[in-house]
């Protein structure tokens, strides 16, 4: 079986790219040991400390951030990182060619009750003579990433990654290698199972709650057909769900905060995961249009997420194409 690197290079990628996603894996390695040491280690629980975005951080947060961070701005390629837990983007070397935007760790409401969470992260490249401590410098719209993936720590830590030729998935094996074991993952068209916290149900706007009411009436209803549900609240794991098997994944827009697109991170959670699903053959949207097409305003913007099988995402764009001018379409473009 091949290693990552191996694979890598067997399929002609640039030689500092290896490198960067090699030390990415080796930072998701030293995560997966914290991980699962969990109470033996201390790492469990949460600080005092909140972040840019109003959330208190657990003590993984900032170890999975602090890890990232060193192993990545010592690399010569690195010009600079931005991350969920860093209020600004922080500069690396001024000759480097790559970003890394990441979340150090997705899910962290299930850390503390050993749920399945997971590290996702997005390469960019520079543009000319940027500022890479300053914000501006990161903002480029998801179709420019020049890779993305994420790995998920569950029963056994999974890398899925894309270069923008597929998507690709290995195991870390007893060795320390990631190995390949998936070339090529295809998300099935259709599907009759759904990912959404039900519990915000009242807080969407009326097309939602339409969409989401007939997959609830399953065979009665106008679907004709029986809807299964599953939510993990790692968007890392409910993301693996609907590559390996097929689904939809949504975390719309809802009015709880309306000035808020949406409670996902546009640069480090839907671009990323929007770029993988797209290589698998499903969809990504907003509900009304591409998120790989937005051009982001700021580093920590939010966004109204739904990806998966083809057919289902048609089906839901569909249940939008009415209100294509309310609050939620604006918000996003
Ligand atoms: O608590 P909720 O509303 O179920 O939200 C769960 C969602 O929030 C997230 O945990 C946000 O990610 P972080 O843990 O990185 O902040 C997603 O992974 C997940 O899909
Ligand atoms: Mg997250
Ligand atoms: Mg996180």
């Amino acid at each position: 079986m091949k290693t990552l690197g191996q694979f890598l290079i067997s399929h002609d990628e640039e030689k500092d790219l290896v490198l960067l996603l090699e030390r990415i894996m080796l930072s998701c390695k030293e995560i997966a040991v914290q991980l699962r040491e969990g109470a033996l280690a201390g790492v469990l629980g949460s600080t005092d400390i909140t972040n840019v975005q109003g959330e208190t951080q657990k003590k993984l947060d900032i170890i999975a951030n602090e890890v990232l961070k060193r192993n990545l701005l010592d690399l010569e390629m690195v010009a600079g990182i931005a991350s969920e837990e860093e209020d600004l983007p922080v500069a690396g070397n001024h000759k480097g060619r790559y970003l890394v935007v990441f979340d150090p760790l997705d899910g962290s409401s299930n850390i503390d009750v050993n749920v399945s969470v997971g590290t996702i992260f997005s390469i960019l490249e520079v543009q000319s003579n940027q500022d890479c401590s300053h914000p501006d410098a990161y903002l480029q719209r998801g179709r420019q990433q020049v890779a993305a993936g994420y790995v998920l720590y569950g029963p056994s830590a999974t890398l899925c990654l894309t270069t923008g030729d597929g998507v690709h998935q290995f195991t870390l094996s007893d060795t320390g290698d990631f190995l390949l074991c998936q070339e090529h993952m295809q998300i099935p068209t259709s599907t009759q199972e759904f990912a959404i916290n039900m519990s915000n149900q009242r807080f969407w706007e009326p097309e939602t709650q339409h969409y989401v009411g007939d997959l609830l009436k399953g065979a009665d209803g106008s679907r004709e057909k029986n809807f299964n549900m599953r939510w993990i609240a790692s968007m890392v794991a409910d993301v693996h769900r609907v590559l390996t098997r097929g689904g939809i994944f949504m975390y719309p827009w809802d009015n709880r905060d309306p000035n808020k697109p949406g409670k996902l991170r546009l640069m480090y959670e839907g671009n990323p995961m929007s770029f993988l699903v797209e290589q698998a053959g499903g969809l990504s949207t907003t509900c009304y249009g591409d998120i790989l097409d937005i051009e982001p305003k700021h580093i920590h913007q939010r966004v109204s997420v739904a990806l998966g099988s083809k057919e289902e995402i048609n089906t839901l764009m569909e249940y939008h194409a009415s209100a294509r001018d309310n609050t939620a379409a604006k918000l996003n473009t």
